[in-house]
């Protein structure tokens, strides 16, 4: 044997055992994850027996477990719940002839003894379980006023409604009342009198008003600020869901008024957010309550949802109608299009259905407020506008149409539900093309693909009680008894049974590595088809078409994503997002012959199945919703209407050639291309021409909070092409000026045009440059901006050290959107590239 082929024979077995080893770190990976799970249920489990120790035998020690950040003893915090302090007679009385109420709810009086007795405090509340009493009652049975920090001035109006209603005096500060208004309260906050008990101010009031700031100085001197309530207090930190800039600023509350207790008030916090809280707001080791999130009066239900969107409205009108007949109820929806469409097709199924998106103009949204509180209005089909605030309580049912993006924000939404402590109902309609429509919208989001597929698992995993899986979000333990029968889980847990999925997975798998082998990338709708023995052959060639129904097809592509066996794979360009499947980190294990992977299944008739109607559904020709999934902004391709999927099955009929080979093709290249649509059509290369409607909304258009990126297109044809870079080059020659003209959020008018066919004089054309300047410009203001926060914090005795220097200015620096800077960024980058490959072909020079 010659050297080189001794050294060739190395580096394959070195090859093999490389890859091995690379198998035996997965395989320790899932065992360490596993161990990691096991441990923390241990963990619960013991604190739990100590608790159920403690609390039978009442005279032991003390543990403590609802104080975090100052320790407290479980006597002690015991001892809050009594009813023997100087004010107890008060509270006790103004609960029952003030506020009308006949006890108190879990941890609210503790929360009113700690908070009158001057202590600071975190509340961690589930909504709706009466967090504003906690701070509403004190501010009667106190001396002076209460200063209370709200986030939107609807609520305010909304507290301050009710406070006058059951005639307890209450003022407001904020950008909406009249300067005599706001000067009388001004007045009124110094006044020894106290005209008013409660004071609500946004943020930003305390964050700019001097005059107000100056007033509760004096105020404070005169001992009139007796408590200050910070309502959604989450929002201080950046790692909360719903960070507002502003609340950043509060720490200025407790600096000015060391002495005044301050109230915390949240329904979603974790403890890594509430420390963050803790500092931001410069309290010293507050006290921080917790009552359990478990709402045991809800009902948890997961359906799956028919793929064509108006079989799944008929699912939700006929479920309406059979089970909630004039009954109150809200349906959440994905985007605005979405409200407006599934309210009036129930309107057509005779339900009393309105809109409600951001979208509205105030008066309407208030009016389909205002009547539904008044159960003139029966359901409400909303987008996620639709939330702080609501506060009916005879809410029997809340449908989700599509998934929400994470457990939070279902736990949220759903637990509007059922507020007067009667039971209700939370049903969420589960589709698999959401997914990756939702996906897609929380790409640019810190965890938000992470958090999109805990929703998922919500929804999938039927090992576990609904509820215990919710529970895990909010560092809590329900037991699966402990639900009571109270989910679809723990109700039908003996329809379903665990199936072994491992010869399926690796079906999959095989027709990934296919599809990498050809160099071609497969989205989520090409995949299911591929597997299903649908779409271009060359997806497939040997692998046999499934035996699954589609449905199952999906739970298992969902099941590998979920896993790890399966990761989804962005594409981004200046305008579209594209989403494909790629294989996991844990694909190579399935190559292991005693590696297995299992999911529980719903059972009928001995084989795991679903209903006959789904399945039935499926066999008809699928519509080609992502097909890639090309997103426009954010947002997905809607399905098209009958009579385009006609068309498209009569293009496929007559056998579609590659598009690149047809003259027509040119002209279509041609103007797509003048549109402005020439990254598209990079990224569509090997595919067969369809007809897809792309559905591009504003934004003020997508779903409402907030993500929805800039160009102001309603809808448009799009093609996708199998251009080759030849074609497409010729195409561009063939251009002219190529305009690309993409508006501003909101703004009307083409901010941006920028010529791609750049002149003999201007490589870089002005648009450009000054896209460049305004860039550089922003960035020196932030680094100036640094420099002088860092100097600052230098001079600050409380914080020093470099650390402080860095850490803090960066703290409190404004940045734009993530998705609006990767936006500029990505959009600035194309264009110089462009213009550089062009000098670089000789093309211009
Ligand atoms: N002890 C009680 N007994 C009966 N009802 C109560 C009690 N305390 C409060 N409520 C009612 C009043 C309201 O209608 C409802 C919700 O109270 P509220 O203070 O608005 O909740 P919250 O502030 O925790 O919710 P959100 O997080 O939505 O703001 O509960």
């Amino acid at each position: 044997m010659d050297g080189s082929s001794e050294t060739n024979e190395m580096q394959a077995e070195l090859d093999s055992v490389e890859a091995e080893l690379e198998l035996v770190q997965l395989q320790i990976t899932e065992l360490l994850q596993k161990q990691a799970e096991l441990t923390s249920r241990k963990n619960v489990l013991l604190e739990r027996l100590g608790e159920a120790c403690d609390s039978a035998q009442p005279s032991s020690s003390a543990s403590s477990t609802e104080s975090c950040g100052h320790v407290m003893s479980k006597q002690e915090m015991q001892h809050y719940d009594g009813t023997d302090f100087p004010w107890s007679k008060e509270v006790v009385w103004n609960l029952k002839e003030l506020f009308k109420l006949s006890k108190f709810r879990p941890l609210q009086l503790r929360a009113i003894n700690m908070t009158l007795s001057g202590k600071d405090l975190f509340l961690v509340m589930p909504t709706g379980r009466g967090k504003s009493l906690c701070y509403q009652l004190p501010a009667v049975c106190s001396k002076g006023f209460t200063l209370v920090i709200t986030p939107l001035v609807s609520l305010m109006e909304d507290q301050i409604m009710y406070l006058q209603l059951i005639n307890v005096p209450a003022a407001m500060l904020n950008a909406s009342i009249s300067k005599n208004n706001a000067k009388a309260v001004m007045a009124g906050i110094t006044d020894p009198k106290s005209p008013f008990k409660l004071l609500y101010v946004t943020p930003e009031k305390i964050a700019k008003s001097k005059l107000l700031m100056s007033c509760l100085e004096k105020a404070y001197k005169a001992k009139l600020l007796s408590r200050i309530a910070v309502d959604e207090v989450h929002c201080c930190s950046q790692w909360g869901h719903d960070f507002r800039p502003d609340y950043k600023l509060l720490g200025i509350l407790k600096r000015q008024f060391p002495k005044v207790p301050l109230l915390g008030l949240t329904a979603t916090a974790t403890s890594s957010v509430l420390k963050d809280c803790e500092k931001i707001l410069c309290v010293q080791q507050p006290i921080t309550l917790s009552a359990s999130f478990n709402r045991t009066n809800l009902y948890y239900e997961v359906r799956i949802k028919d793929p064509d969107n108006e079989a799944s409205i008929c699912d939700i009108a006929s479920l309406i109608k059979s089970r909630y007949q004039d009954q109150s109820g809200i349906v959440y929806v994905f985007s605005q299009k979405d409200a407006e469409l599934v309210s009036s097709e129930l309107q057509k199924r005779d339900i009393l259905a309105y809109p409600y998106h951001a979208n509205m103009d105030p008066d309407s949204k208030s009016r389909v407020h205002r009547e539904w509180t008044a159960n003139k209005i029966k359901v409400v089909v909303a987008t996620v506008a639709f939330g702080m605030g609501i506060d009916k309580p005879d809410v029997r049912f809340v449908i989700h149409h599509t998934i929400s993006k994470s457990i939070e924000n279902y736990y949220q939404e759903s637990g509007r539900a059922g507020r007067d402590d009667a039971s209700a109902d939370c049903i969420v309609f589960f589709g698999f093309s959401d997914i990756f429509r939702i996906s897609t919208m929380v790409v640019m989001e810190n965890v938000g693909q992470q958090k999109l597929l805990q929703m998922v698992d919500y929804c999938q995993n039927l090992d576990r009680c609904r509820r215990s899986l919710m529970a895990v979000h909010f560092d809590e333990v329900w037991d699966d008894e402990g639900c009571n029968q109270m989910c679809d889980t723990c109700c039908r847990v003996k329809d379903y049974s665990t199936v072994d999925i491992t010869e399926h997975a690796k079906q999959v798998v095989q027709i990934m590595e296919l599809a990498a082998s050809m160099d071609e990338k497969l989205t989520p709708l090409k995949l299911v088809e591929a597997w299903m023995g649908k779409g271009p052959a060359k997806h497939r060639k040997t692998i046999k078409p499934t035996t699954l129904s589609r449905q199952q097809v999906e739970a298992v592509i969902v099941r590998m994503l979920l896993q790890g066996y399966l990761r989804e794979d962005f594409s981004f360009t200046p305008y579209t997002t594209y989403f494909y499947m790629k294989l996991g980190r844990k694909a190579p294990l399935l190559k292991i012959q005693s590696h297995t992977l299992s999911m529980k299944m719903r059972i009928t008739d001995g084989r795991s199945a679903v209903d006959t109607s789904d399945v039935k559904a499926n066999e008809q020709d699928i519509d080609i919703t992502f097909d890639p999934i090309v997103m426009k902004n954010g947002c997905l391709p809607q399905p098209r209407q009958k009579v385009f999927k006609e068309q498209r099955n009569q293009s496929r009929k007559q056998g579609l050639k590659p598009v690149s080979q047809t003259g027509k093709w040119r002209e279509k290249a041609k103007k797509h291309l003048t549109d402005g649509h020439r990254e598209e059509e990079e990224h569509q290369r090997g595919c067969i021409e369809v007809e897809v409607e792309v559905n591009i909304i504003d934004n003020t258009g997508v779903s409402d909070d907030g993500k929805a990126p800039s160009h102001q297109i309603k809808y448009c044809s799009k093609r996708k092409s199998a251009t080759t870079q030849r074609v497409r080059r010729k195409a561009c020659a063939n251009v002219a000026a190529l305009d690309i003209s993409p508006t501003t959020p909101g703004g009307p008018a083409p901010a941006l045009t920028v010529s791609s066919s750049p002149s003999q004089a201007s490589i870089i054309s002005d648009t450009a440059v000054k896209e460049l300047c305004d860039l550089r410009n922003y960035y020196s203001k932030q680094l100036r901006r640094i420099n002088y926060m860092s100097h600052e914090h230098l001079e600050q005795p409380t914080e020093p050290g470099v650390l402080a220097c860095i850490r803090e200015p960066l703290r409190s620096l404004w940045l734009p959107r993530r998705v609006t800077i990767g936006r500029m960024a990505r959009s600035l980058w194309t264009r110089v590239s462009g213009r550089r490959k062009l000098v670089h072909d000789n093309i211009i020079v």
